[in-house]
This record gives structure tokens, C-alpha cells and sequence, in this order.
């Protein structure tokens, strides 16, 4: 039998570019394709937990609390460690996402598509829209005074997303359950009111400083704890019980 994943229309060795589009919309159409869906078990998840609920906050979750010494409305959150892909402004092959508190447990962004993003010729790669959103929602820690960090994130690719693009973000938190943060984010094209392009939803889960010195490489949680800064921008978070 074919294994699954046997799509391969070319020979491995020596490029062959077909010499036309319907050549390669034949090439295209002929890749097999597996209909087979992944079964959701234990075994295939990893984990035990039911997927398709675990992002809707249950009945008896809180309300998300602003900190009373949140950033103000406005106000940049600046980056929670300066070697962040997502955030952080000494990473050279980051997004460099500069993120804007809201006016509840709400931050805004802006991000633009450039060419390194691309997945598909002049196209967005939809891990790297995912990673926006996930660091805009993980930004809420900022309002909230806690260290979380992400356990589910789902995305929603409503329209495909052009190179030079900017993505206009925008995250909340929903809700809180003891130490499971329920957030959601979109990205608009054109305008903070415009068209949403993605979406997500994500579970956070509240974490101590820990996390990162116990799990981390020795090498970067050294240099992270004799920056002064650093060790500044951690305490900001540890507050909350
Ligand atoms: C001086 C040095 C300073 C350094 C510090 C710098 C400051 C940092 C500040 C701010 C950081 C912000 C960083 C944002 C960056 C952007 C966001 C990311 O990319 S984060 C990276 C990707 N995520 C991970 O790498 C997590 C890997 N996973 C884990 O470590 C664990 O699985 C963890 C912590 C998520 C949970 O493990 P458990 O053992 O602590 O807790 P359990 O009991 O398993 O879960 C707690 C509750 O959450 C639910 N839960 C956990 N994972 C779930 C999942 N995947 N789906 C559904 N529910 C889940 C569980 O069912 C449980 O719920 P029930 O309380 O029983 O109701």
C-alpha cells in the first residue's frame, strides 16, 4: 500500500520546473492526498485534555482583573525579555511586535508582514501570523501582574495575508480559572476596524519565575539574572498570589 504521505510528482534529483501552469496544476492535482483524520486520543494529543472545550471558559470562571498598577491606557508594555521573537527588540530575527495596553485586561498591536514571513510566494506564513497573535495575547501578563505561558493556542486563517500587510492586533482576556488564563485575539487588515484576516483563542497558564530558571539553558537564564532590567521586568509579574 501507498504510504500516506507519498506525494511526491518529481524526481528527487534535478529540478524540473514545468513549463506551464496547467503543467503545474496537473502536478498539483495529481499529489495524493490523505483523507484519513488524525484520531484525537490520548496517545495521538499527548495530553488527557478534552481539546475542543478546553478553550471556552466553564460556568464559574471570573471575570480577568486589571491590576490596579497595570500600564496605563496607551501606554507601550515594552518587551518582558529583550531576546523574545515575538517581542523582544535585541532579537534580529524577531517580529519586534510593540504592544499598547487597553483600557481593561485588552492590548492592541501592529505588525507588519515582511518578506522573511513569507510561507506561500508574497504570503504570510500562518505560523508566524500565530505567533503574533500568541504574543499579543501573552502580553496581557502585563495588565494582569502574572507570568503565564501558553498551553493551547488555536487559530482561525480567514483570508490570506500579503507581504507587506500590517496586521492590526488586537488581544483580551476573557476570563480567569484559578490558574488558567482564557484569552482571544484578532488581526485586521486595513485598519483597526477592518476585515479580520486571523483569529485565535489560547489557554495561559499561570506560572512562577521557576518555570523559566528551572527549565530554561543555563547559559541565557545566567545572563537574563545578572541584567538588572531583566530581573526588573520579571518582578513586575510576581505579584499576584
Ligand atoms: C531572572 C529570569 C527571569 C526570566 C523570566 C522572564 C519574564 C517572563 C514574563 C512573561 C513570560 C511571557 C512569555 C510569553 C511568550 C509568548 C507565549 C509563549 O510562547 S509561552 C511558550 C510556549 N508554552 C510553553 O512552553 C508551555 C509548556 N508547557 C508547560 O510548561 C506545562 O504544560 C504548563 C506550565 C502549561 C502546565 O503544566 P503544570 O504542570 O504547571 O500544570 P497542569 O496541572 O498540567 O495544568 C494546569 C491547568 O491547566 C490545564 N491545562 C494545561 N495545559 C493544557 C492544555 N494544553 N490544554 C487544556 N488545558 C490545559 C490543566 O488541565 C490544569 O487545569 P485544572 O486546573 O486541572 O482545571
Amino acid at each position: 500500500m501507498r504510504p500516506a504521505c507519498h506525494a511526491r510528482t518529481r524526481p528527487r534529483t534535478g529540478v524540473r520546473v514545468p513549463s506551464s501552469s496547467s503543467a503545474v496544476n496537473s502536478a498539483v492535482r495529481s499529489a495524493h492526498v490523505s483523507t484519513a483524520r488524525p484520531r484525537n486520543t490520548p496517545e495521538t494529543s499527548g495530553r488527557h485534555h478534552p481539546p475542543k472545550t478546553s478553550l471556552t471558559p466553564p460556568p464559574g470562571a471570573g471575570a480577568a482583573v486589571r491590576h490596579p498598577d497595570a500600564p496605563a491606557p496607551g501606554e507601550l508594555l515594552g518587551s518582558h525579555y529583550g531576546q523574545c521573537f515575538g517581542c523582544g527588540a535585541d532579537q534580529a530575527h524577531g517580529l519586534h511586535l510593540e504592544i499598547r495596553a487597553g483600557e481593561g485586561v485588552d492590548v492592541t498591536a501592529e505588525f507588519r508582514v515582511r518578506p522573511v514571513h513569507q510561507g506561500a510566494p508574497g504570503l504570510a506564513h500562518g505560523g508566524v501570523l500565530s505567533t503574533a497573535l500568541d504574543e499579543t495575547m501573552g502580553s496581557l501578563c502585563w495588565l494582569m501582574h502574572t507570568i503565564m505561558v501558553t498551553g493551547r493556542l488555536e487559530t482561525d486563517f480567514v483570508r490570506p495575508v500579503p507581504v507587506d500587510t500590517v496586521l492590526h492586533l488586537s488581544a483580551t482576556a476573557s476570563a480567569v480559572q484559578g490558574r488558567k488564563v482564557f484569552t482571544r485575539a484578532t488581526g485586521r487588515i486595513g485598519g483597526p476596524d477592518g476585515p479580520v484576516a486571523v483569529r485565535a483563542e489560547a489557554l495561559f497558564i499561570k506560572v512562577q519565575v521557576e518555570h523559566f530558571t528551572d527549565h530554561g539553558r543555563d547559559e541565557e537564564i545566567k545572563a537574563a539574572m545578572a541584567d538588572p532590567d531583566q530581573v526588573r521586568r520579571a518582578r513586575a509579574f510576581e505579584v499576584n498570589p
